[in-house]
């Protein structure tokens, strides 16, 4: 290992690939100190409604992303950084980065995504499928349902059901809607480990994302046997297209290459640390990394992870995979796929005019508007309950055929009372989230928020008296970027360890929200009903959320 001592002034960059746009946060290794950060919106952002090559509208639940997006990400938000912190490139000793996940990406042998050949330009599959492209869902059905009738061992680790979102869900329909793609792609390749291949020329398999999203339990992937019976033709899609050397987190994947340097105006041959999750790599930068500490990572959906020291079976759960999160402990995720997505959406499609014309009069955003009006009610002075499944819900039902619903509506509702339904409608969801953890046996002592609504205080103050829990908050405004940066400092030798180094890098604030307890009280009876809705929408009673998607999907098709 580099001599500890000699690394402490050094400095260390974080890399966060958002939904969105991409952070750089240059961080110096001794304390963690943020000197300074700078983002690179996407230019193609989320291609949801039509392909940019050919202008084809892609079918319903479709989200794609343009490879070359992130490469930019490296051009523009790191020299930015590096300039904003006024820092010299001969400082830096690493470089570590997180991404969106389940984010994937079908490529050649050297790395090039099909997207970018001629003749896929025009071909929707061979772009990046957005971890929220939820158009798999038949297939998902049928992977959990193959894997439940034989009893496959690795599916109670995934709660019991397997996502739309994840990799074989992902693979399996590009198998069987576009054939070419399927059999021109060498590999299905995490964005999460595209991206250090960019940086070190190296294919190195994240053991997060492998665990998480690719049904990697126990050194296996689902067997041969298995994957013939779900498409004869998707037998060895875990040879072919998957399967490839694993990197531990905290470990380096490389150095710094001559091109990436170039990129980048960082010194080649600096360490690169293994890719990670957008929300696994936030545990350390909130030092949240000992069994009972959930960190939820809130912006355009919830994340929340967790330790364990013991392997349990959480319904609904995303998954639990050893060393998910920091190497020796079980880590445990779940998740919510839509929550600031979905606050995003009522503000775009659901506020008339003249709130608008208030916030911009007033300079703040239709958020803070409705925030600041929603925070003088008392709990259910709306008259509102609200499912939060604008996104489909990832956890604990693992559906994405289920949809949003307001119930209460009235002609004196108004755009802050709906606005509020759906801040609660979030902390329902986390509140069935938590309560599972524990009913199985994983106990959850403390929750720790990160992200971008923690500019929300009324959000937080929901959150905490709807968990009746006090809420920690991370100190840092960039958490996944801290966490890369922790991890490239794990990877450059400068700490023997990610709790180590969580120590020393990452921060947080205990009790920054405490429960009251009259809205408590309140909330816990509106908790009530929503148990009831979210049974019956979404635990089979009524099929209606399925049937409305399956006319709307035909209704398109026939357009
Ligand atoms: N004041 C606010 N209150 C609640 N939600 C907000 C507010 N401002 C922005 N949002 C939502 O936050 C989300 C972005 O969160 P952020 O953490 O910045 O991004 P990401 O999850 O992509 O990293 C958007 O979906 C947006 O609708
Ligand atoms: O599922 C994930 C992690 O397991 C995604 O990365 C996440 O949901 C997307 O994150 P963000 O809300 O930050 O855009």
């Amino acid at each position: 290992m580099t001599d500890v001592l000699a690394l402490t002034d050094s400095l260390v960059v974080g890399v966060d690939f958002g939904t969105l746009s991409g952070r750089a946060v240059v961080v110096r290794v001794r304390d963690g100190a943020e000197l300074g950060s700078a983002v690179f919106e996407y230019p193609h952002a989320v291609v949801e409604e039509t392909l940019p090559s050919t202008g084809r509208t892609l079918p319903p639940d479709w989200a794609l992303q343009v490879p070359s997006d992130y490469v930019d990400v490296l051009r523009h938000a790191v020299p930015n950084a590096l300039k904003a912190a006024n820092a010299k490139p001969e400082d830096v000793i690493g470089i570590g980065t997180d991404f969106t996940a389940c984010t994937m990406i079908p490529v050649t042998a050297d790395g090039t995504p099909l997207c970018e050949l001629d003749e896929f330009r025009a071909e929707p599959h061979a772009y990046v499928k957005l971890w929220k492209h939820h158009s798999a869902q038949g297939q998902a059905d049928r992977i959990t349902d193959l894997a439940r009738n034989r009893g496959e061992k690795w599916l109670p680790r995934y709660g019991g059901l397997i996502s739309s979102e994840w990799e074989f869900a992902k693979g399996l329909q590009i198998l069987e809607e576009a054939p070419a793609v399927y059999a021109a792609m060498w590999r299905f390749v995490e964005a999460a480990d595209w991206i250090v291949w960019q940086l070190t020329g190296n294919y190195v398999r994240n053991a997060c994302t492998a665990g998480y999203k690719g049904i990697h339990q126990d050194g296996a992937y689902p067997s041969p046997d298995y994957l013939r019976e779900l498409n004869p033709a998707f037998e060895s899609f875990v040879v072919d297209k998957l399967a490839h050397p694993l990197g531990q987190l905290g470990d380096a994947a490389g150095t710094l290459s001559a091109q990436a340097a170039e990129w980048t105006g960082l010194p080649q041959g600096i360490a690169v640390a293994v890719g990670n999750v957008d929300a696994h790599v936030t545990a350390p930068a909130a030092q949240a990394v000992e069994p009972g500490q959930m960190v939820a990572i809130m912006g355009t959906s919830t994340c929340h992870v967790m330790n364990g020291a013991e392997l349990r079976e959480v319904p609904g759960m995303c998954g639990v995979v050893e060393g998910g999160i920091v190497p020796g402990l079980w880590g445990y995720e779940a998740g919510q796929s839509g929550v600031g997505d979905i606050f995003g959406w009522f503000t775009h499609h659901g506020v008339p005019p003249e709130y608008h014309e208030t916030a911009r009069e007033r300079g703040i955003s239709v958020h803070e508007l409705l925030t600041e009006l929603a925070a003088r009610q008392r709990v259910g002075e709306h008259g509102l309950l609200a499912l939060d499944w604008h996104s489909g819900n990832r956890s604990v039902l693992v559906d994405h055929e289920l949809s949003g619903l307001i119930v209460g509506q009235t002609l004196a509702t108004r755009a802050e009372d709906t606005y509020r339904a759906l801040l609660e409608a979030t902390a329902f969801g986390t509140r069935m989230i938590i309560d599972t953890f524990i009913d199985a046996g994983v106990p959850v002592t403390e929750f720790v928020v990160a992200g971008g609504l923690i500019r929300n205080p009324l959000l937080m103050q929901i959150y905490a008296d709807v968990l009746d829990m006090p809420l920690s908050v991370i100190g840092s405004a960039n958490g996944p970027a801290l966490g890369s940066a922790i991890h490239a400092a794990v990877a450059a030798g400068a700490y023997p360890d990610i709790r180590a180094a969580a120590a020393a890098m990452g921060s947080v604030e205990r009790d920054v929200y405490l429960p009251i307890p009259t809205n408590v009280s309140g909330y816990e009876e509106l908790f009530t009903d929503y148990l009831t809705l979210h049974d019956h929408f979404g635990r089979g009673a009524n099929e209606v959320m399925r049937r409305l998607k399956r006319r709307r999907r035909k209704a398109k098709e026939q357009q």
